[in-house]
């Protein structure tokens, strides 16, 4: 990946991940909608553009880290978007959370304008990502896949091609369709293990030395016990996720009664204002259910 890599969105994961390619030697070019948020990664090394499309004009490749959809789109389609300057020979590589539609519209405009797309989302968060600690789940242009490979093993721990544009996106969302089922699951256990008389920590410990062990309970467990909910991976987003897998769900007739019960308490808990902690924070909305004080 020779010369200058652009990076749109600076938020919890994009803030990571180009502090860490910037530690690792690469030249970063950054933009944010808040611009402000830049000036951290400035201190470290990177340059500002005040547009994405300044950054595609500016590098050969540019990664967007951004929270939905629509966030996506905007960045690429809107006045100022990274579309205007996609031509012949850039790389886009989008590493967000988005539906395959998404992902395909997007690849769609930028190839047609002789441009090279990815599709790039991540498992792993916020400790991850500072880490180099991602698994990259890449699917679109195989030949960008290569070329990116040098950032990816910065980024991540293992990197996977999937194939044609959409069959990352998917992955990403039956895995996190599961992780948030998951933490449903869990909160339910710890409430009931505590409202029968059993000690919270004596269930982690039970549960971590088990078959269902994992480093999910291990890590958010001792959080959830002391309501210590910092944004790790933004509850709002696993409920995007949750919305975007079961409407995968919806296209192959997948019958998801258990996810569809998950995505209604994450919808419950950003009703209750929660949206903005961490996804394990929906613990609060298991424990308080509707119209309970
Ligand atoms: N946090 C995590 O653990 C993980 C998150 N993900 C996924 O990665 C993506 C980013 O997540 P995360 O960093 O946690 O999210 P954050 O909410 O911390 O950051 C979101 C970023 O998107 C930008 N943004 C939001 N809306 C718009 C818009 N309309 N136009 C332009 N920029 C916009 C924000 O800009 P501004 O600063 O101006 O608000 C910010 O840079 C999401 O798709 C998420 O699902 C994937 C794996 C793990
Ligand atoms: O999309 C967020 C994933 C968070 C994680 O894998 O821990």
């Amino acid at each position: 990946m020779e010369g200058e890599v652009g990076f749109l969105g600076l938020g919890i994961m994009g803030k990571a991940m180009s502090m860490n390619l910037l530690r690792h030697g690469f030249k970063v070019t950054v933009w944010n909608r808040t611009l402000s948020r830049c000036d951290e990664l400035v201190e470290h090394g990177a340059s500002v553009a005040e547009t994405p499309a300044a950054v595609v004009k500016k590098c050969k490749y540019t990664i967007a880290m951004l929270s939905d959809p629509s966030a996506a789109l905007s960045v690429v389609f809107d006045k100022d978007g990274a579309l205007e300057q996609i031509c012949r020979g850039k790389g886009y590589i989008d590493m967000s959370t988005v539906d395959s539609d998404t992902s395909t519209k997007i690849s769609e405009a930028i190839t047609s304008k002789g441009g090279y797309f990815l599709e790039a989302p991540v498992s792993g968060s916020k400790k991850p990502a500072e880490d180099g600690q991602l698994v990259i789940l890449a699917a679109g242009e195989k030949t960008l896949y290569e070329e990116a490979l040098p950032a990816f093993d910065v980024l991540g721990k293992k990197s996977f091609f999937l194939g044609k544009v959409g069959n990352g996106a998917k992955m990403k969302l039956v895995v996190n369709m599961i992780m948030g089922s998951m933490m449903n699951a869990f909160s339910e256990g710890l409430i009931l293990a505590d409202k029968s008389g059993l000690s919270s920590q004596t269930l982690l410990d039970v549960l971590d030395l088990g078959g269902i062990a994992n480093p999910m309970f291990k890590m958010k467990g001792p959080t959830m016990i002391q309501k210590n909910y910092s944004p790790a991976f933004p509850l709002k987003h696993q409920q995007k996720d949750m919305r975007l897998a079961l409407a995968l769900g919806d296209e192959n007739s997948v019958s998801m009664p258990v996810a569809a019960a998950s995505n209604e308490v994450f919808k419950k808990a950003r009703s209750m204002g929660l949206g903005d902690l961490d996804f394990s924070a929906v613990f609060e909305a298991v424990k308080f259910p509707e119209g309970s004080s």
